[in-house]
């Protein structure tokens, strides 16, 4: 076994982010969110969750590198010290020497730069837009050597641990350790049973289906591609990289994610998939972006040479490329 020590960090540290995101989300209000710099929201419990997971690695690996989605900088503004105040009072509950100044450099350990060596990526609120709609949303924490994801986590508190069970509740952990298997646990248990999981094994037509964003990608391709690869079932829709998780435990059969046509030039960023690729590609599955070319996790935080991604199943992706060839042509 690899990377025990890492594993086990990213799912404390994951396991922490998501209780206090529960927290915040029973207690949330419409102030506690602000708008960045592309339009796009964060909420406190975007910056806490940044600040607990940077505390946490920082302790036990003080001289890793972090890249984080989130930064400090709104944070330090007069007019916001209402809302850091708040983040500090959460996060308190859980480190109990948390003060605002701590909060803030706590994040910004998340400010490092990606490099070819070793580095962390982390998305502390992946599908913020869900949060705030109490739906999908994932704790995202990925290690990448040499550009390979080596350890990936995602808690997804909110995810229903079978889709025909409902008796067993919401919130789900996945775990993957590159060379060793996806496993997930179910965050309702007392003890945290991790169990292997595996793609879609196309026994259950229903399954057969595609997994998309709710915001963002081009819906209308999508929809041909799906069809012309062979998955006539309807798509299940949801934020966040949980659509990693329900492709890796057979749930779904392809992650389908193109190029929106209002947005064509938008690039990818490394913490929104690091993770559950590496979930994915350990359940047996296969992930690209949508010519077909290889994920980069080391050339910058934004994966400015992958344009879309493609997750599957060997067979499905390649038909799905082969579709996406055909009507790019
Ligand atoms: N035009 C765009 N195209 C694709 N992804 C985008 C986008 N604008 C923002 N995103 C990313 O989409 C992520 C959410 O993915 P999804 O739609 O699958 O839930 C966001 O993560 P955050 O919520 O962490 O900001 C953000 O990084
Ligand atoms: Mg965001
Ligand atoms: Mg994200
Ligand atoms: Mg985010």
């Amino acid at each position: 076994m690899a990377y025990i020590k890492e594993k086990q960090v990213a799912i404390e540290a994951a396991l922490k982010a998501a209780a206090f995101c529960i927290d915040v989300q029973n207690e949330l209000i419409a102030t506690d969110t602000l708008e960045k710099g592309d339009k796009s929201p964060v909420t406190i419990a975007d910056f806490g969750a940044q600040a607990l997971v940077c505390q946490h690695l920082r302790t036990v690996f003080p001289n890793d590198i972090i890249v984080g989605e989130e930064n400090a900088s709104s944070l330090q503004l007069p007019e916001n010290l209402p809302l850091l105040e708040k983040i500090t009072a959460f996060t308190q509950r859980f480190v109990p020497e948390a003060n605002n100044e701590r909060v803030c450099e706590w994040i910004d350990l998340g400010n490092g730069e990606v490099n070819k060596e070793r580095f962390w990526t982390l998305d502390p609120i992946d599908g913020t837009k869900g949060f705030l709609r109490r739906e999908q949303y994932a704790i995202a924490i990925a290690l990448i050597e040499n550009g390979d994801p080596k350890v990936g986590v995602l808690a997804c508190p909110m995810l229903p641990v079978d889709y025909d069970d409902p008796k067993r509740g919401v919130g789900c952990l996945f775990v993957a350790v590159r060379g060793e298997g996806a496993l997930m646990a179910s965050l309702n248990s007392h003890r945290l049973q991790l169990k292997p999981i595996h793609l879609v094994d196309g026994r259950d037509p229903k399954r057969l289906r595609c997994a998309e964003s709710i915001e963002h990608g081009d819906h209308e391709l999508q929809k041909k591609v799906i069809k012309e690869a062979g998955l006539h079932a309807d798509s299940l829709k949801l934020d966040s990289q949980a659509k990693y998780g329900v492709v890796a435990r057979g749930d779904a059969a392809l992650y389908l994610r193109l190029p929106s046509p209002t947005q064509p030039d938008y690039r990818e960023k490394i913490w929104d998939h690091a993770a559950g690729v590496l979930l994915v590609e350990e359940a047996g599955g296969k992930a690209s972006d949508m010519l077909g070319q290889r994920l980069q996790f080391a050339s910058d935080q934004t994966m400015k040479h992958n344009q879309g991604v493609v997750v599957s199943t060997p067979v499905y992706h390649r038909a799905v490329i082969d579709a996406l060839r055909y009507f790019l042509a």
